[in-house]
């Protein structure tokens, strides 16, 4: 049992807190102990959520921008007073280090902030009209009852990017968070409770996936779906979701290259490969997955790669100084045992790593001698594996880059501005880190092109996936 008011064993729906006969057991990843159970609700009590989300649309979409925005920043302050405490919660219930997961309390808190301001900019327009007696106006409307299924990689952040949104759009919110990771978002229950939200605004309900996932895609009253998780599940509910033609939003899976020219800063390369291989012991959609390094500092790059994993700390992520904590269950390590195996087998070198240790942490990992042919260079191995393709040529490396039905994050590595600008124009990607490990800011737009997804999180564009727009003709005049 968990000591903490935040954490919460039944769902928020409708301002009051709800419990089931049927559970769904969590546990910590760094244990194998169950830490609790979460209520197992399927359609009934997600159309109950709903009919709550649909009943407080009305008065909350009618609310000054100002006020919504405040709600915003109370929502914000609340998880920035209560950090580590909410920090303590997800790493147990994740497996990411302390200081990894109050990172991510900080970033949540970040969206809360940035769209609470943005809400009182959501600005319509007067078009020139072509008439003498007539005007045109456009304006911008809240979307409606906005349903939101979250994964487990990033279980505080991932509502923070769609509810804040929503909330300072005027849209309210049912919310399904990934069955592994439920307690840092029945926490927003909690802050919501105390920061005085009106009830029904933000719903949160656990349980069946399918069931929560087919009720809000087929019933009418919800207006869109945001979804953050695996490609396959983010097709079938965007399939499903056109029923009623509903607004979605997919943030999926990613398979990001990192490039390392002969010309880049050596140990800036390697420093950003490690932020980015190996944050959230690699798994993030935006993990560097396949590291294409030029063949003059290949060798080089590798050595210097894999004693910086090496000096990585492996171990429970509430331990001081911990770096990399567990993945997130049994067949989360047996995908990079896979890929490992898979490599090997058809000659890849292991430099580094290479097995699991006893529980679900795997050792940071260097493979050298990847090809195109492997598992690796096809699949998002979301686990803290690094392999390391030899290229030749700039076309070269775009070409294998570009290879690929994802198209989320890429990473490169240059020190010449007209490369630098040249292949960041050429690859195939919603996301562009040039010379930076690290991309991820809630001021930046972030989302995917080709299989990794539409729509767009964060930044002032972000707000746009929450709203309609409205034309006005108004005329006789
Ligand atoms: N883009 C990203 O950020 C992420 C990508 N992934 C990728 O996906 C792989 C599998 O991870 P996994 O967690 O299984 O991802 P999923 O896509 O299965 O899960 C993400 C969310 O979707 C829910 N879900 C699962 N099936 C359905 C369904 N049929 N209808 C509605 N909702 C559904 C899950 O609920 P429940 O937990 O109850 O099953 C969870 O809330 C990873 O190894 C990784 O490659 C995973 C997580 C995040
Ligand atoms: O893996 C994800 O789904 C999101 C990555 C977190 C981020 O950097 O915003």
């Amino acid at each position: 049992m968990i000591d903490s008011r935040f954490f919460r064993q039944e769902c928020y729906i409708d301002g009051a807190w709800i419990g089931a006969d049927e559970t769904i057991p969590v546990d910590n990843p760094a244990t194998g102990e169950v830490i609790g159970t979460v209520p197992k609700f399927a359609r009934k009590e997600t159309a109950k959520a709903i009919d709550a989300a649909h009943a407080a649309f009305a008065d909350w979409r009618g609310r000054p921008a100002a006020e919504r925005a405040a709600y915003c920043l109370k929502i914000h302050d609340a998880l920035m007073a209560n950090q580590e405490e909410l920090g303590r919660l997800l790493t147990i219930e994740m497996g990411k280090p302390l200081a990894e997961a109050k990172g991510e309390v900080a970033y949540a808190a970040a969206f809360f902030k940035w769209f609470g301001e943005e809400a009182r900019r959501v600005y319509g327009d007067v078009v020139p009209s072509p008439w003498a007696d007539k005007r045109i106006v456009v304006t911008k409307e809240p979307v409606g009852v906005v349903g939101s299924i979250t994964p487990w990689n990033f279980p505080t952040a991932m509502i923070a990017r769609k509810a804040a949104a929503a909330l300072a759009a005027g849209c309210t919110v049912v919310a399904k968070p990934a069955s592994q990771t439920p307690y840092s978002a029945l926490a927003y229950g909690v802050i919501a409770e105390e920061i005085g939200l009106p009830k029904g605004v933000l719903n949160i309900l656990t349980g069946s996936a399918a069931a929560i996932g087919d009720e809000l895609c087929e019933n009418p009253k919800v207006r869109k779906i945001t979804f953050t998780g695996s490609t396959p599940v983010g097709k079938e509910l965007a399939s499903k979701a056109t029923k009623h033609m509903k607004r979605v939003s997919m943030e999926l899976g990613g398979n990001a290259p990192f490039i390392v020219f002969d010309d880049a800063d050596l140990d800036r390369a390697v420093a950003g490969a490690v932020a980015s291989k190996y944050r959230n012991s690699g798994q993030t959609c935006v993990c560097s997955n396949r590291i294409y390094v030029q063949a003059g500092v290949y060798d080089v790059f590798a050595e210097k790669l894999a004693a910086a994993a090496k000096a990585l700390k492996v171990g429970d992520g509430l331990e001081p100084g911990v770096q990399q904590g567990p993945l997130i269950d049994e067949a989360g390590v047996r995908k990079v045992e896979e890929h490992i195996e898979d490599a090997t087998k058809k000659g890849a070198k292991v430099i580094l790593g290479g097995k699991r240790r006893e529980g679900l942490w795997f050792e940071p990992t260097v493979l050298t001698g990847v090809t195109a042919d492997m598992l690796v260079a096809r699949e998002e191995t979301f686990g803290p594996l690094a392999p390391l393709f030899r290229f030749e040529t700039e076309e070269e490396a775009i070409r294998l880059a570009n290879d690929t039905e994802y198209g989320l994050a890429a990473y490169f590595y240059t020190r010449d501005l007209g490369r630098a600008f040249r292949v960041m124009e050429a690859l195939e990607y919603g996301i562009v880190g040039v010379n930076e490990g690290i991309i991820s800011t809630e001021v930046a737009p972030f989302g995917g092109v080709k299989d990794s997804g539409m729509g767009r999180e964060g930044s002032k564009y972000g707000l746009d996936d929450y709203l309609n727009i409205k034309y006005g003709l108004i005329g006789g005049l």
